[in-house]
């Protein structure tokens, strides 16, 4: 695709591991000849990504997504393989490519510690040489939209999780990148920050259309943020399309919400996931779905009688169990 933001074709990451084996004996041979293990860690994934797409990557831990983000953001070189990131390639970590994307890593600090973060957005500002103009508008309406006003002269040790990873993303995007490569960007957060997090990724998408790639095992982020998945296991590409397309694919089950009009035992009808009183929640093959709703509606006595699909968390995991 010519005008896409991302394309990915057949990229590969092997790490070499040195290993060796316990004794002297074994470490003085290690230096002579020494031995490495191959980590195919990304396997040969291709993928495009248009212009202001906001894609979910998942995967289970180690599937491969870190380094995937990784090669993308010109921190690691690819063993093989081709990736474009507006057109560069981001191993050559070319200056102008590097202002205009950013990679945040839920799990990794980049303010000073025992600095406010207003003092390290001034060294952001310093960093990509942003306007001062610019940097203050963007700084302040982005202090607005996290709602971090009162806190951002504290030196960052004091703040809350949440709170350093409110300032993290501010200080990610002071530059205003075309690209975001987030790495589990809400880890650890609570319910409420989460969802500060999210609406601010999808308020900076809708501004700048903005292109991001977001890892995050809270599938919350994932149906409020990304239309489209990409599903990678193994170092391989397993699933690309619509999130709802994950259900058709691969979830093997319907759950029917049962509301009879007196309690009823309903085993024998399917899997009884949850039953309270009158109302009874069963899981049945997606096939017999239909064909166990006609037999219910005709052997008992129903109010009311819906399938549904199941939720997306327990897809996911089938997926990888596959
Ligand atoms: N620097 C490294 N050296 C050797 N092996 C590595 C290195 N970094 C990652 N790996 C291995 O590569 C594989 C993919 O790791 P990666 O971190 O990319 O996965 P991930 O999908 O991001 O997982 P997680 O959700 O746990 O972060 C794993 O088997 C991991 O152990």
């Amino acid at each position: 695709m010519a005008d896409a933001a991302i394309s990915v074709a057949e990229l590969r990451k092997i790490y070499q591991v040195p290993e060796r084996e316990a004794g002297l004996r074994a470490a003085l041979r290690s230096l002579v000849r020494r031995r490495v293990r191959e980590v195919p860690a990304v396997a040969g994934v291709s993928f495009t990504i248009a212009p202001g797409e906001i894609v979910g990557f998942l995967g289970p831990n180690g599937a491969g997504k870190t380094t995937t983000l990784k090669m993308l953001a010109g921190l690691l070189h690819p063993t093989d393989g081709e990736a474009r990131v507006l057109g560069y390639q981001p191993y050559r970590r070319d200056y102008a490519y590097l202002r205009q994307m950013t990679l945040v890593m839920g799990n990794r600090n980049q303010l000073q510690w025992d600095l406010p973060a207003l003092d390290s957005f001034e060294l952001q500002r310093a960093i990509y040489r942003i306007p001062q103009t610019e940097f203050r508008a963007t700084r302040d309406a982005f202090i607005d939209l996290m709602d971090v006003g009162a806190i951002v002269s504290k030196p960052v040790r004091n703040l809350s999780l949440g709170e350093r990873m409110k300032m993290e993303i501010i200080g990610a995007l002071l530059h205003r990148p075309k690209i975001l490569f987030l790495d589990e960007p809400t880890i650890g957060l609570d319910v409420t920050m989460q969802r500060r997090i999210r609406s601010f990724i999808a308020a900076y998408n809708q501004r700048y259309a903005a292109t991001v790639m977001l890892t995050s095992h809270y599938m919350a982020d994932v149906e409020a943020l990304c239309q489209r998945v990409i599903v990678i296991h193994h170092g391989r590409v397993r699933y690309d399309g619509p999130l709802a397309g994950l259900v058709d694919r691969f979830a093997a089950y319907r759950q029917l919400e049962v509301s009879l009009a007196e309690p009823a035992d309903l085993s024998h009808y399917g899997e009884v996931v949850a039953a309270n009183g009158v109302h009874v929640t069963l899981r049945v093959a997606k096939a017999e779905a239909s064909r166990v709703s006609a037999r219910l509606l005709n052997e008992q006595a129903v109010a009311d009688l819906t399938i549904e699909e199941p939720p997306i968390d327990d897809v996911i995991e089938q997926v990888f169990a596959t």
